[in-house]
C-alpha cells in the first residue's frame, strides 16, 4: 500500500528515514565546518611558530635538564672531591662557551631553590659536549651535599655559561701564572686550555693549593697530564700540599720575577684570595669587586707591568 503523494512529501520534509538522503547539507553548514578547520589551522600554524620550544642547548636564562653520567671520586679526607660528567639532552647543540673568558655555569637545587656556579673543565675530547666539574664537598653545603648524593642517571639543570674573566686577546704572546687554591684548579685548567688553544706563543704555569696530595691525584691527575700532554712545555703545573709546605711566596715570586708573568689570576677560598692578593669585595649591583690589590702580590708586582684578577 503506498501513501499518498502529499503526506509522502510531508513526512520526507521532516525528514523521517525513506532510504535515501531526505535533502543536500545546507550550505551555511559546509561553510561553517571550512571556517572552523581554517581557525583551527591557523591557530596551529600560530602556536607551532609563536610558543618558543623548550630549549635543550645549554643557555643563560633557562635551566636546561642535563643528566649525571658519572661520578668519579678524587679523595676524601680531609677534603671530598669528585669528578662530575653531564650529559647534555638528546640532540642538543654544543654547549654555547666562549675561547675568550673563563666561564661557569649554574646548578639549580630542585629542593631549596637555590642555585650555585661551578667551573667546567676543558673537554676531554674534541667536541665532546659532556660538562665536567670538579666539585668539593662541603659538609654543610646545601648544593654540593645535593650533587654528591645523586644517582647516576639524575637530571641536574644547568644555566650558563656566565663570563667570569677576560682572557688576553688571541696570539698574545701571554704569560699567565695561576695560583689556584683547591677547586681552583678548574678555573686554572679551562684558562690555561683556552690561552693555549688560542695562541701559540702562550705558556702558563699554574700552582695548585691543595689541603693533602690526594685531592691531585686520580682523576684530577689525569686531567692535568692530558692537557700537559696536548701543549708539550707550554703548561707547567706544581702540585704543593698543605703538610709538605703549601704555596711558598718564593716559587710566586720566581713566576713573577724569573719567568716574568704578565698575568696572575688567584682562585680559591675566601683566605687563600686575601693572603695572596688582598680581599675582595665588596659587593655592588649583585657582583663581589676585586678590591684593592694587597697581600703578598701586592708587593711582588709592585712596579711591573702586571695585572693581577682575584676569581671566585
Ligand atoms: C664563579 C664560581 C665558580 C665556582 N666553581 C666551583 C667549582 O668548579 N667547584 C666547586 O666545588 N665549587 C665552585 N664554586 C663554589 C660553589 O659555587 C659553591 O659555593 C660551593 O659548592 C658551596 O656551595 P654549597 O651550596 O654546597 O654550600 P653553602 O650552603 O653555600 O655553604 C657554604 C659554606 O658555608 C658553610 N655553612 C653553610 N651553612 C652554614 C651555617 N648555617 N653556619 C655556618 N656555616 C655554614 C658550609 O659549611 C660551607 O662551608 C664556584 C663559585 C663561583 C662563584
Amino acid at each position: 500500500m503506498s501513501l499518498p503523494r502529499q503526506i509522502l512529501s510531508r513526512v520526507c520534509r521532516r525528514g523521517i528515514s525513506t532510504g535515501r538522503p531526505v535533502s543536500p547539507p545546507p550550505r551555511r553548514s559546509r561553510r561553517f565546518y571550512i571556517a572552523t578547520f581554517a581557525a583551527g589551522a591557523a591557530a596551529g600554524i600560530a602556536y607551532y611558530n609563536f610558543t618558543p620550544a623548550p630549549p635543550s642547548r645549554l643557555n643563560p636564562d633557562t635551566f636546561t635538564p642535563y643528566t649525571l653520567a658519572s661520578h668519579t671520586p678524587i679523595s676524601t679526607r680531609p677534603t671530598e672531591t669528585s669528578l662530575l660528567t653531564l650529559s647534555p639532552p638528546a640532540g642538543a647543540a654544543p654547549p654555547p662557551f666562549s675561547p675568550t673568558h673563563v666561564q661557569s655555569v649554574e646548578i639549580k637545587h630542585p629542593q631549596v631553590q637555590i642555585a650555585r656556579h661551578y667551573t667546567p673543565l676543558p673537554p676531554a675530547a674534541e667536541g665532546d659536549a659532556a660538562i665536567r666539574l670538579l666539585v668539593k664537598r662541603e659538609p654543610a653545603g646545601e648544593m654540593s651535599r645535593y650533587l654528591f648524593a645523586l644517582a647516576t642517571g639524575a637530571t641536574v639543570e644547568l644555566r650558563g655559561p656566565h663570563e667570569e674573566y677576560a682572557l688576553p686577546p688571541p696570539d698574545a704572546a701571554s704569560k699567565l701564572l695561576f695560583l689556584a687554591g683547591g677547586t681552583g684548579i678548574a678555573p686554572a685548567l679551562q684558562a690555561a686550555y683556552k690561552l693555549l688553544e688560542n695562541s701559540a706563543e702562550a705558556e702558563a704555569r699554574v700552582l695548585w693549593a691543595v689541603r693533602h696530595r690526594g685531592e691531585s691525584q686520580g682523576a684530577a691527575a689525569a686531567e692535568v697530564e692530558r692537557l700537559q700532554a696536548r701543549y708539550p712545555g707550554r703548561l707547567e703545573v706544581e702540585v704543593c700540599p698543605d703538610p709538605e709546605g703549601g704555596m711558598k711566596p718564593g716559587t710566586v715570586s720566581d713566576g713573577v720575577q724569573r719567568w716574568g708573568a704578565d698575568r696572575i689570576v688567584v682562585c680559591g677560598p675566601d683566605g687563600f684570595v686575601a693572603y695572596w692578593a688582598g680581599p675582595r669585595g665588596p659587593w655592588v649591583g649583585g657582583r663581589e669587586q676585586q678590591g684593592e690589590l694587597g697581600g703578598v702580590l701586592g708587593g711582588l708586582v709592585e712596579g711591573r707591568e702586571v695585572e693581577v684578577w682575584k676569581m671566585s
